[in-house]
C-alpha cells in the first residue's frame, strides 16, 4: 500500500540553534497508536505514524514519561527509570524510535520527573522499611507533619497536605503532587548522582534533550515556599554544565509553572547556564484571556513584564498540553472570569485550571483556534503543540482528572478511530464520540482528503513559520495600535546577526475582536516601505512618507507580512513565492 506520508529522510541537520527555530510536539505514547493491539498505544505504533509528523512539519517530539510506572499520574510516577513500561514496548523500541525520528529529520525530547518517584519505586519501599540502609536518606521524612508550612499545595483536587503518614517507617514523608509520589531528598548527595544517572542514561539512548519537570520543587528550606530555591538552580548548574560538556547539542527543558521573573532565573546566567529552554507559563492564559476580553492589553502587558532571556536560550509557548489548562500564574479576577468563560461546567475545571482541549475551549470556532495559533506561532518562542490538536479533537469531560484530554488520537472513521484494533472495551480510554467532535467526522485521513481542513492550514503554518528566521531567532517589539481590540507586534532579524540569518523584518498583526476593525499605526522606521503577506506573496499598500500605515482586518483576522527592502519594486506583487509544500499523494490528485 502507498504511503501518502513518505517524504524523504533527510536526517538530522547540524544545527547549535536547533531548539531556538523548532516546533516541537507532545505525544502521549498511550494515546497515539496501538501496534500490538492491546488497546494501549505503544512506542511500535508511535514508529509508524513517523511519517505523518514529519509530512506535518514537526522538527521535535516530546514524550512524557513511558517509564516502568503504576500509572496513578500519567506516568509520571515512575516506578524505575531505567526500564520502558511493557505495555509501551521496550528499551530496544525506543532506540528504534529515536533512529528512525532522527532518520526523517525529527528530533525527540523525553520528559524526566525528577521532583519525586512512584511509592512503588525500589528506592522508597527500601526507604521506609530500613531507614538506616543506603535508601534510608533518599526521600524527606519527618516526625513532625508541622514542618514547610509555607509551601502551598498545588494538587488542591486530591491533597489535604505536604506530608503524608507512613506506617511502615512510622514517619511522615513529604510530597508536593499525589501522596502516591513521595519527593526524593535532593539535599542527599547520593540521590543527586542516582539522578545524574539517569540523565545520563537517557542522553546515551540518543535522545535530543528532556523536560525537567517540576523543577521548582527540588529542595526544601524552613521560612520559604520551598518554590525556586537557590539550592536548586546550583544543581541545575551543575546538571548543565554535565550535559553541555559530555553531551553538547542536547537540550533541558524547564517545567517551572512561575511568574516570568522566577522563571528567567531556570536559564541562568552566562557565567552559569542552567536550562536552554524554560516555558512560558504566564503568557498562556493571557492568550486565551485576550480572545475572550477582545483586547490586546493582556498580551501586551505580559509581553512587557517578560524579562530579556541570555544568548541562546528560548521560551518553549503552548497553548494546551497533558495537563489541565493552568491558571496559576493569572490574578484572581482573570482566573474567576476565565473560568466562567472557558469552563462553565464544574467537570469542567481540574485545581487551579481547565480541563479541556483546545477546539471544545473556543467552542469549535474555526476563526478562533486560527487566531490563537497564529499568534503562538509568531510570538517570540519555540511552539510546543499537543497531539490531536491539528486536528481539532475534542475532549471527554466525563473522564476522570485529566485524562478527559488524553483520549486516542483519531485517525480514521474506522473501529476506534483507527488507534487499535482491539474490542472498543479494552481501551486504555474510550475514543471520543461527542456530537461535534466524534472521530466519525474529526480525524487524520477525512482532514488529509480536504485541502481546506484545519490540518492542512496547521501544516501550511508550520512551513511559512520554517521560512522565516525571524520567528525563532527574531526580536520582539510591540507596535502601538490605535484600536484596543489589535495586537501588532515586529519579529526581525538585523543585519548582523550570530547566526548569519538573512536580515527581516516582519509585522503581525491580529484582531482579537469579532468586528472588523481599521488599524492604524506608526513605524517611522519603515517609511515608504511595501509589505508583503507571508501566505500568498501578495503586497500591500505602503507606509506612507511620515511612516503612517493603516490596516484592515475583518473579524479575528490576521496578517503576518514582511516589510519589503526600500529598494524593491512594488509593481511585482509576487515575485517572492511562499513556501511550496509537497501534497502526499492522497491529495495532490
Ligand atoms: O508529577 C506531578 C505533575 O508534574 C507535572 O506537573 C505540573 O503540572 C501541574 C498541573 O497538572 C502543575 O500545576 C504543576 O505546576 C506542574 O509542575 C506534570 O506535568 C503533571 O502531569 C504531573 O501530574
Ligand atoms: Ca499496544
Amino acid at each position: 500500500m502507498v504511503n501518502p506520508f513518505q517524504l524523504n529522510a533527510p536526517g538530522l541537520a547540524h544545527d547549535p540553534h536547533w531548539y531556538r527555530k523548532a516546533v516541537f510536539y507532545e505525544v502521549l505514547v498511550r494515546g497515539f497508536a496501538d501496534a500490538n493491539g492491546d488497546g494501549s498505544g505503544d512506542l511500535s505504533g508511535l514508529i509508524e505514524k513517523l511519517d505523518y509528523l514529519q509530512w506535518l512539519g514537526i522538527d521535535c517530539l516530546w514524550l512524557p514519561p513511558f517509564f516502568e510506572s503504576p500509572l496513578r499520574d500519567g506516568g509520571y510516577d515512575i516506578s524505575d527509570y531505567y526500564d520502558v513500561l511493557d505495555e509501551f514496548g521496550s528499551l530496544s523500541d525506543f532506540k528504534r524510535l529515536v533512529a528512525e525520528a532522527h532518520a526523517r529529520g525529527v528530533r525527540v525530547i523525553i520528559d524526566l520527573p525528577v521532583n519525586h518517584t512512584s511509592d512503588q519505586h525500589h528506592w522508597f519501599q527500601e526507604s521506609r522499611s530500613n531507614p538506616d540502609g543506603p535508601y534510608g536518606d533518599f526521600y524527606v521524612w519527618s516526625d513532625t507533619d508541622e514542618k514547610y508550612e509555607d509551601a502551598r499545595i498545588i494538587f488542591v483536587d486530591t491533597e489535604e497536605s505536604n506530608w503524608t503518614f507512613d506506617p511502615v517507617r512510622r514517619q511522615f514523608f513529604w510530597h508536593r503532587f499525589f501522596s502516591h509520589q513521595p519527593d526524593l531528598n535532593f539535599e542527599n548527595p547520593a540521590v543527586q548522582e542516582a539522578i545524574f544517572d539517569v540523565v545520563r542514561f537517557w542522553l546515551d539512548q540518543g535522545i535530543d534533550g528532556f523536560r525537567a519537570d517540576a523543577i521548582p520543587y527540588l529542595f526544601e528550606e524552613e521560612g520559604t515556599n520551598c518554590e525556586n530555591l537557590p539550592k536548586t538552580h546550583e544543581f541545575l548548574k551543575r546538571l548543565r554544565a554535565m550535559v553541555d560538556e559530555n553531551y553538547p547539542g542536547r537540550v533541558i527543558i524547564a517545567e517551572a509553572n512561575q511568574m516570568p521573573d522566577e522563571v528567567v532565573e531556570y536559564f541562568g546566567d552566562e557565567d552559569g547556564p542552567e536550562c536552554h529552554m524554560s516555558f512560558h507559563f504566564p503568557i498562556m492564559p493571557r492568550l486565551f484571556y485576550a480572545l475572550r476580553d477582545q483586547k490586546a492589553a493582556p498580551i501586551i502587558e505580559t509581553m512587557r513584564d517578560t524579562p530579556d532571556i541570555p544568548a541562546g536560550a528560548q521560551w518553549g509557548t503552548f497553548l494546551r498540553n497533558h495537563d489541565e489548562l493552568t491558571l496559576e500564574m493569572v490574578t484572581n479576577e482573570e482566573r474567576e472570569a476565565m473560568l466562567g468563560w472557558y469552563a462553565p461546567d464544574p467537570r469542567m475545571r481540574a485545581n487551579v485550571g481547565i480541563r479541556r482541549r483546545l477546539s471544545p475551549l473556543l467552542d469549535n470556532s474555526r476563526a478562533e483556534v486560527e487566531l490563537i495559533h497564529a499568534l503562538l506561532l509568531s510570538l517570540p518562542g519555540s511552539p510546543f503543540l499537543y497531539y490531536g490538536d491539528e486536528i481539532g479533537m475534542g475532549d471527554n469531560i466525563w473522564l476522570e482528572d485529566r485524562d478527559a484530554s488524553r483520549t486516542p488520537m483519531q485517525w480514521n472513521p474506522d473501529r476506534n478511530a483507527g488507534f487499535s484494533p482491539v474490542d472498543p472495551g479494552k481501551l486504555y480510554l474510550p475514543v471520543v464520540q461527542s456530537l461535534v467532535y466524534h472521530f466519525n467526522h474529526v480525524n487524520v485521513e477525512a482532514q488529509m482528503a480536504t485541502s481546506s481542513s484545519l490540518l492542512h492550514w496547521v501544516r501550511q503554518m508550520l512551513a511559512v513559520r520554517k521560512a522565516h528566521p525571524a520567528f525563532g531567532l527574531g526580536s520582539y517589539s510591540n507596535v502601538p495600535v490605535e484600536s484596543e481590540n489589535v495586537l501588532a507586534f515586529l519579529r526581525e532579524v538585523p543585519e548582523t546577526n550570530a547566526e548569519n540569518e538573512q536580515a527581516e523584518s516582519v509585522l503581525c498583526i491580529f484582531n482579537l475582536s469579532q468586528h472588523p476593525v481599521a488599524a492604524r499605526m506608526q513605524l517611522p522606521q519603515f517609511a515608504g516601505r511595501g509589505l508583503r503577506d507571508l501566505f500568498g506573496g501578495a503586497v500591500f499598500p505602503a507606509f506612507a512618507d511620515d511612516g503612517e500605515i493603516t490596516l484592515t482586518l475583518g473579524s479575528h483576522d490576521f496578517f503576518w507580512l514582511r516589510v519589503r527592502s526600500a529598494n524593491s519594486n512594488t509593481s511585482s506583487p509576487h515575485t517572492q513565492a511562499m513556501p511550496v509544500i509537497a501534497l502526499p499523494e492522497a491529495i495532490s490528485q
